[in-house]
Formats: C-alpha cells, structure tokens, sequence
C-alpha cells in the first residue's frame, strides 16, 4: 500500500491556515490600538508639548520689550532729546545685542520715526502699506501684541514682532517699542519635533492659511495651494473638534490643532498614520515568515515520523515478525503477481513446500526460545540459498513455502535438496538445538492454467510424502 500524502497537506493547509489567521487578528488589533493611542495620547500630549514650549519661548522677549517700555530713560529721551539718534540707537543696539535679539526698535508717535539698533530707518507713514502694523496697532486698546511680519529693511525672512505701547504720565501714547525675533527659531523647534517624534507641526491663521512650517518640508505655497488639504485647514479652525482626519496619495493623516492666543495663529499637529504603525506591519510580515518556517519545519517532522510509521506498520502487516520473512498474505499477493506473469512470459515456476522435522521435541527440550531461533536461522539460510527473485515466505508454524521463478521441476528438486543439506549440516542449528535439525520437502512444478487450490493440495501431498518416506529428504510430485 502506497503512502498516502494528503493527510500531510491537510495538515500543513490547517496548521498555516490557523497560524496565519491568528497573526492576521493580532496585526488588526495592533494597528486599531496604535491608531486609538495615536488620537488620544501621542497627538493631544505633542501638541501641549509644542504649546508650552511656544509660550517659553515667547516670555523672555515679551518680558524684554515691557521694560523697555516702561523704562524711564526711552521715556525722556522721548518727550526731550528725540533730535540725538545716537543715544537711542546705542541704548536699541546694547538691548539687541544683551538678549540676542534679532533687531530692537523704537517708532515716535511725535516724530513717527522708526528707529533700530542701527540707527533710524524711515518715517512711518499710514499711506505705507509696510508700517500698517503701527497704526493697527494704535488703533486697538490693548498694550501689547505679537505681529508676525516681515521687514523690507530686514531681508525676506519672517519676523516675530513683539510690540509694546510707550505712555507718558498723563497716560497719553508716546510710542511703541519692542523686539523682534527671526521665526527660523520655530522652524528648528518644528523640525525637532519632526525628527524626534515622527510629528509635522505648523501654524495656520483665522483664514485657514499656512501661515509658519517648517521650510524644505512643508513649501507653504504647496499646502496653500493643494485644495483638498486648503478645505481641511478652514474647516479646522472654524470647527470645535480637535481631531481631523485625511488621506492623500493614498496615505492616511491624523491632525489636532490649538489656538495659540499671543501669536493669533492655529498650532497643528499632524501624524502621518504609516510612521506609527510601520513597526506593527514588520512584526506582521517578521510573523508570517517565522510561521511559514515552523509551518514547514513540523510538516518535515510529520512526514518524516508519519512515513516511518506506516513502513513500520507496513512491515508488521506483509512480514512474520520472528524471523522477518514475507508472511502468507505477502506470499499470496507476489505468487499472484507471478503467476499472470507466467503466461505472458511462457515462464517455468516450481512450488517447494517444507515443514521441520519433530520440531516439537526441540521446543520440548530445549524450550521455545531455542525453538525461535532454529525458526530465525532457517529463515536465514533460506534466503542465502535461494534467489533474490524468488518468493519466500513462512507459511505458519514451522512450516516455509518458496516460489522458485524460471524454475523447472528439476532445478526446483536441485534447490529444495540444497537446502536440505544446508539446514542439516548448519553448525548453528546443532549449536541451538543440541541436535542436528532436519526439514522434509515437498516440490512440484506449477502447471498451465491450473487453479491455485489443486496447485498446493499437490505440493502439500508431496511434503506428506516426505514426512512418510522418513523425513529429512525431497519429494517430488510431478
Ligand atoms: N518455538 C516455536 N515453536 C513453534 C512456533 N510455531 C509452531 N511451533 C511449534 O512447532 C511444533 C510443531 O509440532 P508438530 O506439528 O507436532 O510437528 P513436528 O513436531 O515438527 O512433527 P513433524 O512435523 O511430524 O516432523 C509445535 O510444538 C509448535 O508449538 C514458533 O513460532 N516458535
């Protein structure tokens, strides 16, 4: 009987089937609670994080431009001495250069001047669409404020403005001071923010406008400009929610956002969705390999143990476990085989039948094991004896059958007498047995087209006539 391989298909399709389907739930349960941890702690914990980190950076300087505008010698200089530049300039310059400042400046509301730490720079004009920010300003009631503004004196580079309004002691607005900080600042705090924590963070204003990002990453003009993302930002900073959600390119993002009231601007924070869970997708693949690989490992070890198994019971059920020959069924199945072979070959067989000669007595005497082993050397010096093409096999009891191939009844009578000799002369069975051991033979030729019942009633005959002619010989029936 063949081995039959479906039964390690199945197994292997159940145990992959299984294996990767676990993996497959546990890989969408991670991605779900990345996805949760991403919207309800990384993101809300970055943005306050970056919020608080602004308004640190925004005291100092604010700090700086309150003294200074409360600061009596700016005041005098104000009301009495404004015609000598040089003192004010030197009193901007030492601010500037004390506290690192970007630029410090001083506008008169008498003369509308515009002084800086390099001396004065223009008068301001309302009719100048750069110094709006001063008349702005006036306008508005409070003290101070941040203007985020660029400077046409300063280069193309935004500047963080802090104004503060200069009153003299009847209250009345004599000017404004303040500082003024290069934004590059945010943008070294923004790409931290983005190579530390996987976070793009930037600034959009009341109109939804990219207003701060970081430069090289997020073009303004490219954000500005891409409509699907200009829609998101005004829905944003008009909605309540804090949580927003987007794809592009196929990507998925996540956005929160906070209003940031010194600098009148919206603080957003997005993730982009991949960054998080990539780790997740390695482990998944890292998974289905490693399951792959024990898939196939313990398919190996079932094949190797299921196929040693079924040789084994293969063995146990076509050979006589004593001495390891072909048992009857065995015997049946080959002689069959032959036995159709026969007439297409026109090929010669011959039957011997033997039985060992009071076999009973050497059990008597010398017990069943010696017994067994007389049964176990038999078996052995008949398969030294025959041919490899013949067909042997023990019969039962003490008793052995051997199908000679291309075999006349002549040659048949030759082997059977071999063997005969061989068992009664064998140094190991009088060393067992204490005796010489001796077996009785009966030969007969296999006839055309003869049924297989008067086939062995003949040969069985023949080893009967052996017995009666006084055992330890051959006969023959023709
Ligand atoms: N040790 C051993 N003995 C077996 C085995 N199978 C059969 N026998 C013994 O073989 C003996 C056969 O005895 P009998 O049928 O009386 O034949 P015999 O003593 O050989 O006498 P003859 O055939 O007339 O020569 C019995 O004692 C069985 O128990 C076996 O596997 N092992």
């Amino acid at each position: 009987m063949r081995f039959n391989y479906r039964i390690v298909f199945i197994i292997t399709g159940l145990l992959f089937t299984l294996s990767t389907s676990l993996t497959l739930i546990n890989y969408i349960d991670s991605m779900d609670t990345t996805r949760k941890q991403l919207k309800t702690a990384s993101l809300p914990l970055t943005l306050d994080n970056i919020y608080t980190q602004i308004q640190k950076q925004i005291i100092e300087p604010n700090l700086i431009a309150s003294v200074m505008s409360n600061d009596t010698f700016m005041k005098d200089w104000l009301a009495h001495e404004e015609s000598d530049a040089d003192q004010i300039t030197q009193y901007l310059k030492s601010i500037k250069d004390k506290y690192q400042m970007f630029t410090v400046f001083l506008v008169s509301e008498e003369s509308k001047n515009y002084y800086s730490n390099e001396g004065l720079l223009e008068k301001v004009s309302p009719d100048n669409k750069n110094n709006a920010w001063y008349f702005n300003f006036k306008s508005k009631p409070k003290e101070s404020e941040i203007n985020i503004d660029h400077n046409e004196f300063m280069g193309q580079s935004l500047i963080m403005f802090i104004n503060h309004k200069i009153y003299d002691e009847n209250n009345n607005m004599i000017g404004a001071t303040g500082v003024g900080l290069k934004t590059s600042y945010i943008n070294d705090m923004l790409k931290y923010f983005r190579e530390r924590y996987s976070f793009n963070v930037f600034f959009v204003n009341k109109q939804g406008e990219v207003f701060i990002a970081e430069q090289g990453i997020n073009k303004l003009e490219r954000i500005n400009l891409h409509p699907e993302f200009k829609v998101l930002m005004s829905d944003m900073v008009k909605d309540e929610k804090p949580l927003f959600e987007y794809e592009e390119s196929g990507e998925s993002y996540l956005l929160t956002k906070k209003y940031v009231e010194e600098l009148d601007l919206f603080l957003i924070v997005e993730a982009k969705v991949d960054n998080f869970t990539q780790s997740v997708k390695e482990a998944f693949y890292f998974n289905i390999i490693v399951y792959l690989f024990i898939t196939l490992l313990i398919t190996l070890i079932v094949l190797f143990y299921v196929r040693n198994i079924h040789a084994t019971l293969m063995a146990l059920a076509s050979n006589d476990s004593l001495t390891d020959l072909p048992n009857r069924r065995t015997f049946f199945s080959r002689f069959k085989r032959l036995i159709s072979l026969k007439q297409r070959n026109k090929q010669k067989l011959s039957l011997v039948f033997f039985d060992i000669d009071d076999f009973k007595q050497v059990n008597d005497a010398q017990g069943h094991d010696v017994g067994d082993k007389v049964l176990i050397e038999i078996a052995s010096i008949l398969k030294t004896t025959i041919r490899h093409t013949d067909v042997v096999a023990r019969w039962g009891g003490e008793e052995f059958i051997i199908l000679l191939v291309d075999s006349t009844l002549e040659d048949a009578q030759k082997t059977a007498e071999q063997l005969r000799k061989n068992i009664e002369n064998s140094a190991t069975l009088i060393e067992h047995a204490k005796q010489k051991v001796t077996v009785s033979l009966g030969v007969t030729e296999v006839r055309e087209s003869e049924d297989t019942d008067s086939l062995f009633k003949r040969v069985d005959n023949a080893l009967y006539q052996a017995k009666k002619d006084g055992k330890n010989c051959v006969s023959i029936i023709d």
